[in-house]
C-alpha cells in the first residue's frame, strides 16, 4: 500500500519509476516502477506502486497525464550530503597537495582566505563553488567560509539564490602565529559572530542556516572555544570543527590544553559537543573519545580525499560505526581536491579497503553502506534527518536524477542492468553528466534557470 500524507497541500510533481534510497533498516532500498508525488511546498506527500496510480490520482487529486515516467536507464536517489567543504579553499581545489596539514595551512590557506574580505573575490569563488557542487549532486553542504563576516553572508546569500542547502559558518581564530594579519581579537570574533548569526537568520533563507565555527583547538584560546559554546547554546545552533586529523596536531592540542584528558575532551570541557556538532576527520581518536562523542550526540565528517592527499591518516569507519557515533562524508576542499560527492564515496572505499590491505580481518565496508553514508547518513550527522537524506513521506524532495547511460557521459552500458548494478557503476564511474536534474526541496535547481558559467 502506498505510504502518504493526505494532510499536504496539492501535488506539484509526479514521477514514476525506479528510487534508490537507503532506510535506517537497509543500506540500499530499491522500490521499482514507484510512484512518487511532491506537493507545492516541496515535500514528499507519496510513495507507492505504479499499479496504484488509479488511487493516487483520486487521493490526490492529480492527472495521470501529469506524471513524469523516467527511463528504463534512469533512477531517482536522494541528494548527497557534504558534511564538511570549504568554500574559501576552492579557488586552489587541484594544487597545493604538497606540505603536510600545520604547513599546508600556513602556506598555501590562510593567505587565500585573507583575500576573503574583497567582496569581488568572495563573489566569484563562493558562486563557483554552489554551482559546481550543486551540479555534482550535493543538495546539502555544511560549509566553512573565513573570518570575514560580510563575505560569509554572501555565501549564505548564494547558496540561497541557487536553491542549495546550506549550513554556514563564519570561521572564528584568535591565536594564529604564522600569519599574523589572518586572525580576530578574541572579543572582535565573538561580536562578529553575533553579527553574523543575527544577520544570517534575519534573512530567513528557508533552507540555509548558521554554524558556530571555531577553526580548530590550535587557532582559538580557550576564551574564545568557551564563549562560542556559549554562543551555540543560547542560540541553539549547530557547531562544526576539525578534531584528531594529524599526528603532529594532536600533540600540539595536548600542550596547548594540559589540563584536558583529550583533543575530544577540550571542545566537551568548553561546551562545543553536543547533537548539533560535527567534528572534521577524527583520525586518531580513541575508543573513550568516540564514546564521548557517542554519550554527547556529536557526529565525524570523514574526508578521506583530505586524509589521502595532506597525508594525514585514515579513519576506522567501521570501528566509528561500532561505536554508533553519526557519521557523514566530506570533500574537505581543498585539502580534498574533489568538490564532488562522488569522489568522497571512492575514497571512503578505497581507505576501507587500506585498512583491509593493513588487516585482513577489518570488516571492508561495502558500496551500499557508503551510498548510506553519503545521504542517509550524512542527514543524521548533521542532525537534519528529519528533512532529508531519504524518500521518506514529509521530508523534502531532495533528489537527484540519474541517467546512467547519459549521451556523452563516461558509463558505457552494453544492456539495460538492474538498479543496483546501475547505483554501483554511477556510484563508481558516474560524473555530473550522468545527473541530468537535481532537486532541493521540490525545487529544480539543476540545470540552472540563469545561463552557466
Ligand atoms: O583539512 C583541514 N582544513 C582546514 O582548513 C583546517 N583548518 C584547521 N584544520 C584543518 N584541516
Ligand atoms: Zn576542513
Amino acid at each position: 500500500m502506498a505510504d502518504t500524507d493526505r494532510s499536504a497541500c496539492a501535488i506539484s510533481r509526479v514521477y514514476r519509476g525506479t528510487f534508490i534510497h537507503s532506510t535506517h533498516k537497509s543500506a540500499v532500498q530499491i522500490l521499482e516502477d514507484a510512484l512518487l508525488g511532491v506537493n507545492t511546498e516541496g515535500k514528499i506527500a507519496f510513495i507507492g506502486k505504479g499499479e496504484e496510480l488509479h488511487k493516487l490520482t483520486q487521493t490526490f487529486g492529480f492527472s495521470p497525464a501529469e506524471v513524469t515516467q523516467l527511463t528504463q536507464n534512469e533512477f531517482f536517489m536522494p541528494g548527497m550530503v557534504d558534511t564538511h567543504i570549504h568554500a574559501s579553499q576552492y579557488s586552489y581545489a587541484g594544487t597545493a597537495l604538497d606540505l603536510p596539514l600545520l604547513q599546508w595551512l600556513n602556506t598555501y590557506t590562510f593567505p587565500v582566505e585573507s583575500r576573503f574580505k574583497d567582496l569581488e573575490f568572495a563573489n566569484k569563488i563562493y558562486t563557483q563553488i554552489v554551482k559546481r557542487t550543486l551540479r555534482n549532486g550535493t543538495t546539502t553542504a555544511c560549509y566553512f567560509a573565513t573570518i570575514h563576516t560580510d563575505a560569509s553572508l554572501l555565501l549564505g546569500q548564494i547558496a540561497n539564490d541557487f536553491g542549495q542547502r546550506a549550513l554556514v559558518g563564519k570561521v572564528c581564530m584568535d591565536r594564529n602565529n604564522a600569519v599574523k594579519h589572518y586572525k580576530e581579537a578574541l572579543q572582535e570574533s565573538q561580536e562578529e559572530t553575533c553579527r553574523f548569526i543575527a544577520e544570517l537568520l534575519h534573512k530567513k533563507y528557508p533552507l540555509v542556516k548558521p554554524v558556530v565555527t571555531p577553526r580548530f583547538a590550535l587557532s582559538c584560546t580557550g576564551a574564545l572555544l568557551r564563549q562560542l559554546g556559549a554562543i551555540a547554546k543560547n542560540n541553539n545552533l549547530h557547531i562544526q570543527s576539525h578534531i584528531s586529523e594529524t599526528v603532529e596536531e594532536v600533540k600540539l592540542v595536548k600542550e596547548l590544553f594540559p589540563e584536558s584528558d583529550s583533543y575530544t575532551d577540550v571542545y566537551h570541557k568548553h561546551n562545543l559537543l553536543t547533537e548539533k556538532t560535527l567534528m572534521a576527520h577524527g583520525c586518531y581518536l580513541s575508543d573513550e573519545e568516540l564514546d564521548l562523542f557517542r554519550e554527547t550526540g556529536a557526529s565525524l565528517s570523514h574526508c578521506p580525499g583530505s586524509n589521502f592527499s595532506l597525508c594525514s591518516g585514515v579513519l576506522n569507519v567501521r570501528n566509528v560505526l561500532n561505536h554508533k557515533v553519526k557519521l557523514g562524508l566530506g570533500t574537505d576542499v581543498a585539502g580534498g581536491y574533489s568538490a564532488s560527492m562522488l569522489d568522497a564515496v571512492r575514497r571512503t572505499l578505497d581507505a576501507s579497503k587500506v585498512l583491509t590491505i593493513q588487516d585482513p580481518e577489518h570488516d571492508t565496508l561495502s558500496f551500499e553502506e557508503v551510498f548510506r553514508l553519503a545521504t542517509l547518513g550524512g542527514s543524521q550527522a548533521l542532525s537534519l534527518e528529519d528533512q532529508t537524506g531519504n524518500f521518506e513521506v514529509g521530508k523534502d524532495f531532495d533528489a537527484l536524477r540519474v541517467n546512467v547511460a547519459a549521451p556523452g557521459g563516461p558509463i558505457d552500458l552494453i544492456q539495460f542492468e538492474e538498479p543496483k548494478i546501475m547505483l554501483e557503476k554511477f556510484l563508481n564511474l558516474g560524473d555530473d553528466r550522468n545527473i541530468v536534474e537535481v532537486f532541493v526541496a521540490g525545487r529544480k535547481v539543476v540545470p540552472f534557470t540563469e545561463p552557466a558559467e
